[in-house]
């Protein structure tokens, strides 16, 4: 039976308060307007961004909300003036849209859009400036634009990608955040030249994809830096040539890079979200030249510093957000390579579970080993 038109009521891990655990909870989800679509989440992959904003320390964080922003499914209906995808077609939703006619679409120089963030950010729809869902008729904040936490989420017809319908979707999933970003970072932000010597900060999986970019970019020696050694062998797996641990030494570790690569590094990597770090892998880069990109997500109130010197002296601080890449036009391409094993993707899935243990999901994201979980959001 079509649930065109109709409202659904489906299962969503639900943000009550900042730190509180999740609740699954029955959910009603509006039909989407014009130029909205409604999706069938089929897979969802945690990020760390969803626990820095459950944490409550991002300042756009609003509760209650449906966090999630790293998932595959099928397009359920299509409100109106949608034409670009229809019920049936395999989609990634994506936090970071693309419409094509904004200042920042037009521009060729970003990868931001405008057209819907306003409203991703007040954790609405632009449409109405309310939201999709709702229980017993209280509404629950949207997050990201995505929102994927739930069996079935509405986003701007802006912010989906359409996909190969052979993707694996529990693998492809991950392709809405983590792999693409390292992977652009070094690709579109960096654009690191065969021979560069690349330092990478964090070997999470933003780092890792990092790693894996910057080896098919032909750098000469990828540094993994991590303080937590069990991080290391993995690594090797996704390009990292040499690794260093802050711990070992007693030395900055700005320093430690420096003397270990004559003068500092080509480009680097903080995959983290930490602000010391963030100093740090501006100064282990070469004078001159050396690039520095800031790649994690810090928390509200946190600041970067280093002495204007070091700019002076030629090295640059940059940042990236979705690694750069076109959602709408890119996100298929990235399914593409993935599907030609151009790309890994499935190296960083290192754990399977269901909604409803979501909690507990999170605490394995949390432990050492974890990259990415996903979870299956249908019974
Ligand atoms: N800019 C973007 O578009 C974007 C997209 C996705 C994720 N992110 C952010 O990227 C960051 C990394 O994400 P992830 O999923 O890879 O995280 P992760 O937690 O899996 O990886 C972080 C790694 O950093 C290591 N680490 C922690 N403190 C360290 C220190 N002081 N020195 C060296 N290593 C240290 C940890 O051991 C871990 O291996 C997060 O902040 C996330 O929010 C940003
Ligand atoms: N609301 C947060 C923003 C955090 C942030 O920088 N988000 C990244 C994506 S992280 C994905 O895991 C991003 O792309 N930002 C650009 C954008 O949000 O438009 C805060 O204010 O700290
Ligand atoms: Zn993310
Ligand atoms: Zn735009």
């Amino acid at each position: 039976m079509s649930t065109e038109g109709q409202v659904i009521t489906c299962k969503a891990a639900v943000a009550w308060e900042p730190n509180k655990p999740l609740v699954i909870e029955d959910v009603q989800v509006a039909p989407p307007q014009a130029g909205e679509v409604r999706i069938k989440i089929l897979f969802t992959a945690l990020c760390h961004t969803d626990a820095y904003t459950w944490s409550g320390k991002d300042p756009e964080g609003l509760f209650p909300c449906i966090l999630g922003h790293e998932a595959a499914g099928i397009v359920e209906s299509v409100g109106e003036g949608v034409t670009e995808v229809q019920p049936g077609d395999h989609v990634i939703p994506c936090y970071q849209a693309e419409c094509r006619e904004c200042k920042f679409c037009k521009s060729g120089k970003t990868n931001l859009c405008g057209k819907v963030r306003g409203a991703t950010g007040a954790g609405v729809m632009m449409n109405d400036r309310k939201s999709r869902f709702s229980i017993n008729g209280k509404p629950i904040y949207h997050f990201m634009g995505t929102s994927t936490f739930s069996q079935y989420t509405v986003v701007h017809d802006v912010s989906v990608a359409k996909i190969d319908p052979q993707a694996p979707l529990d693998k492809v999933c991950l392709l809405g955040c983590g792999v693409p970003t390292g992977l652009g970072a070094v690709w579109n932000t960096a654009k690191v030249e065969p021979g560069s010597i690349v330092a990478v900060f964090g070997l999470g999986t933003v780092g890792l994809a990092v790693a894996e970019g910057a080896k098919a970019a032909g750098a000469s020696r990828v540094i993994g830096i991590d303080i937590d050694p069990k991080k290391f062998d993995r690594a090797k797996n996704f390009g990292v040539t040499e690794f260093v641990n802050p711990k070992d030494h007693d030395k900055p570790i700005q320093q430690v890079l420096v003397d270990l690569t004559d003068g500092g590094v080509d480009y680097s990597f903080e995959c983290i979200g930490n602000v010391s770090v963030m100093r740090a892998a501006l100064e282990c880069c070469h004078k001159g030249w050396g690039t520095s990109v800031i790649v994690g997500v810090a928390a509200s109130g946190q600041e970067i510093s280093t002495r204007p010197f070091q700019l002076v002296t030629g090295r640059v601080w940059k940042g990236t957000a979705f690694g750069g890449f076109k959602s709408r036009s890119q996100v298929p391409w990235l399914v593409d390579k993935y599907m030609k094993k151009e790309i890994k993707v499935d190296e960083y899935v290192t754990h399977n579970m269901t909604l409803g243990e979501i909690n507990e999901a999170f605490r394995y994201m949390h432990g050492g080993d974890c990259l990415r979980c996903v979870l299956k959001m249908q019974d």
